[in-house]
């Protein structure tokens, strides 16, 4: 069997993204296992082709039909992701020549049985490269909407969206800011480690690593593939999380021998945290709807040392008689459109649209109001998603303190000083990519009042 070569896998795991409805970190990750050759080399270059096609597809696709008289939706669905990472690799790949990117293309057009279009490839590509300084945009004062939308390849419906809520030069910086790759942050494991002999251990272990910028067990580190080869990792040294997804466990702020509910668990970040905070001591019930995602939190619990956390299939729609006012604190990481996470999901931006958000509002009210039940009077329910859409975070919160029991609590106790402002003062954090340099995550601490 002929070895596959990194830019054919990346066309591979595009054409699955587009054309199969595959998500691209789980595609990636499939691929890696599957071509076990791969250096490391290699998958950070198949990692960049194909995120960096998914995030700049809108764009890419302007350019292909300004030099192709066949249009993108007329082309087969394998020859546009090659067209597709061609290009990509000629606009923003300052490394890749363009003469490389292109004959490239070409032999994988052939390889792949679509010799006859191999011209085709060509010429569209080497045009392309001989014109990319010439190509007209759309203007941003006459058409704003549009010169977002190709600019910084978004979906037209969620331009729309944001620009309801903020300004033109937010949503523009906010669409840029999203197309930045993160970098990796680890949280520190308390129970087995400090994080001045962590750094020490990542350092030995040639990987990278700088202080978090919000939170104390929080570390940047280098290193994006084979995390999970790392011995400092299977010794349960650290958990990969988002600096804004560990503030949730901070604004939930379980105390050891507490009584735990995270309602919507999997795979399990902030209720090993949760864990961690706890110092291993009380109870937390971790549930969620899918029974295969309860193995990732068990998993994640064992490697990490955690024995407090018990598993449980269940869906957050429905009440739970036993557990009702049992509860010293509940989680509601609730399911959600994601909007926050495109910078590591860019798939999400063509994966969701208007509807979905409608949707995922009456299924997060229902969690809501059944799971607020569980929380003991006076007892802390927190609500969080890892997503920037009014309707899924303050208009939920404002429809959910006028129907029940519960008031806001401000976090600004919770949270690093340099985070405070009108709305954690009043029990609320939005944080955004282009702001805050993390995800975009919406938390609100609520507390019972009888
Ligand atoms: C945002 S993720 C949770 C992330 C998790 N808290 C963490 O920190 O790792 C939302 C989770 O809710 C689960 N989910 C979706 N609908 C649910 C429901 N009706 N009941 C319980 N869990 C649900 C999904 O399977 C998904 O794992």
């Amino acid at each position: 069997m002929t070895k596959s070569n990194p830019r054919e896998i990346a066309v591979k795991i595009i054409s699955e993204i587009n054309d199969d409805q595959a998500y691209s970190n789980i595609s990636l990750q499939e691929h890696f296992s599957q071509y076990a050759y791969l250096t490391s080399l290699d998958k950070a270059f198949i990692t960049e082709i194909v995120n960096g096609t998914i995030r700049h597809m809108k764009h890419i696709d302007y350019i292909i039909n300004q030099f192709s008289t066949t249009k993108t939706n007329k082309m087969k669905p394998l020859i546009l992701s090659i067209l597709r990472s061609g290009v990509y690799q000629i606009l923003f790949m300052s490394k890749v020549p363009s003469s490389a990117a292109c004959n490239e293309a070409v032999k994988i057009a052939k390889k792949r049985g679509l010799g006859g279009l191999s011209g085709f490839v060509n010429g569209v590509l080497r045009n392309i490269a001989r014109n990319i300084n010439h190509i007209s945009y759309p203007d941003r004062n006459k058409n704003p909407i549009e010169y977002l939308c190709i600019k910084y390849s978004y979906p037209q419906w969620l331009v729309k969206y944001w620009l309801e809520y903020y300004p033109i030069d937010f949503v523009e910086a906010l669409c840029n800011a999203s197309n930045n790759a993160p970098k990796i942050t680890i949280r520190c494991n308390s129970l087995r480690t400090n994080k001045e002999s962590l750094m020490e251990i990542l350092s030995k272990e040639n990987i990278e690593v700088s202080q978090g910028a919000f939170l104390p067990e929080a570390l940047h580190i280098s290193q994006t593939s084979a995390i999970s080869e790392l011995a400092s990792f299977n010794q349960g040294l650290f958990q990969v999380q988002d600096e804004s997804s560990m503030l949730v466990g901070h604004i939930l702020d379980p105390k050891p021998g507490e009584k735990i509910f995270d309602v919507c668990a999997a795979p399990g970040g902030k209720a090993t945290h949760c864990g961690e905070l706890m110092n291993n001591q009380g109870q937390i019930f971790a549930r969620d709807i899918h029974e295969h995602k309860l193995n990732l939190i068990k998993n994640s619990a064992e490697r990490l040392g955690i024995d407090i956390i018990t598993t449980e299939l269940h869906d957050a729609t429905v009440l739970d008689q036993e557990k009702m006012s049992q509860m010293d604190r509940v989680m509601i990481d609730a399911p959600c459109s994601g909007l926050g996470i495109i910078r590591k999901k860019p798939d999400i931006k063509w994966k969701k649209s208007n509807k979905d958000l409608k949707d995922l509002v009456d299924i997060q009210r229902k969690i809501l109001s059944v799971c607020s039940q569980y929380v003991k009077p006076g007892g802390i329910l927190v609500y969080s998603t890892c997503t920037i859409s009014e309707q899924e975070n303050l208009e939920n919160i404002h429809w959910f303190i006028q129907n029940f029991d519960f008031d806001l609590d401000p976090v600004d106790p919770y949270i690093p000083e340099f985070l405070h402002c009108d709305s954690s003062k009043k029990g609320y954090i939005q944080l955004f990519p282009n702001v805050h340099n993390s995800d975009g995550f919406f938390i609100a601490r609520l507390k019972r009042k009888r």
